[in-house]
């Protein structure tokens, strides 16, 4: 049976880290380091990870303020509430949550939160450094992907990662930090041929297609490592319940190591958001 890479248990280490990081910018400068979390429409989901993101933001001393425009909100409005946050000296990091409405452009307002408070990562700024390999603000469930595989793996370098799945929030950041990690990189998504035995040859899989239990034990080299980014809600005996990606039962009689869902990246992708506002607000110390 393999490790079980404990997400929920893991994220409680960084979560430490961040509150000794908020005392010492307290004790040290007065400044509490706040996350100002932006919410536009009634998506539940949604309104679940910003609930628990806030809480968490909380539990570690660090300031949180949440707002949350109704679904028919502009992009003026929406522009005019970044560029006042932007403004905010009180305010370190700024996360949109997304998806947006549709009628709102997305990389539009991500492009107009100063890159010096984009604690997602997702400003082309941020995104340009990490692709250059220069320290930035770096997508935070890439970031907890790189903590749970440091877990397993003391040297990376020279390992085969496949990483399943291309979005600009997940697969190419994990792609770029696996390559900083010297490992070797194969980027497969929804048009890869024999995706399959090109997992099958991979040291590391990184499941972020969102598709649920696409992964399965004949896709896995035994030993391997798996990590599972995936979040899919599914009605069972009518509850609501979530999968991954990975069809978890059989692919740990095969796997070296694998992480859950839930209690997996979804926890780690929280605790490298508050990681990021703190660092966010270490760089704005006047
Ligand atoms: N600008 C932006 N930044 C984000 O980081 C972002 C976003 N938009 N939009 C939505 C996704 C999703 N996301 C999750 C974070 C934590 C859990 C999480 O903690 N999940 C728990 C379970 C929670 C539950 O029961 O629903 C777990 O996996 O154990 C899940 C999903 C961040 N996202």
């Amino acid at each position: 049976m393999a490790q079980l890479i404990d997400g929920k248990q893991l994220s409680n280490q960084v979560l430490q880290k961040v509150a000794s990081e908020v005392e010492y910018l307290k004790g040290e400068y007065g400044v509490v380091p706040t996350l100002a979390v932006v919410l536009v429409g009634e998506d539940p989901a949604s309104q679940v990870y910003v609930r628990n993101k806030v809480k968490r933001a909380k539990e570690a001393g660090m300031g949180s303020i949440e707002y949350r425009l109704d679904t028919e909100t502009t992009q003026g409005d929406l522009n005019q509430l970044v560029a006042q946050l932007n403004n905010d000296p009180q305010v370190h990091g700024i996360l949109v949550q997304l998806p947006l409405p549709p009628h709102l452009d997305e990389d539009e307002v991500i492009a107009s939160i100063d890159p010096a408070k984009d604690v997602d990562g997702f400003h082309p700024l941020n995104v340009g450094a990490l692709a250059a390999g220069q320290a930035s603000l770096v997508p935070c469930t890439p970031q907890g992907c790189m903590i749970m595989l440091r877990q397993v793996h003391q040297d990376l370098s020279g390992k085969h990662a496949v990483v399943v799945g291309r979005s600009n929030i997940v697969g190419k950041p994990m792609m770029a930090l696996l390559l900083q990690a010297d490992c070797t990189v194969t980027m497969a998504h929804s048009r890869t041929r024999d995706i399959e035995s090109l997992c099958r040859n991979a040291d590391i899989v990184v499941a972020a297609a969102g598709r649920k239990e696409l992964v399965n034990a004949d896709w896995i080299k035994p030993g391997a490592t798996v990590i599972d980014v995936g979040i899919n809600a599914i009605e069972a005996d009518g509850k609501r319940k979530l999968v991954g990606d990975v069809a978890f039962a059989p692919v740990s009689e095969t796997a070296g190591a694998i992480s859950p869902v839930p209690g997996g990246v979804g926890p780690m992708t929280i605790a490298c958001l508050l990681l990021n506002t703190t660092r966010a607000a270490r760089r704005q110390l006047a």
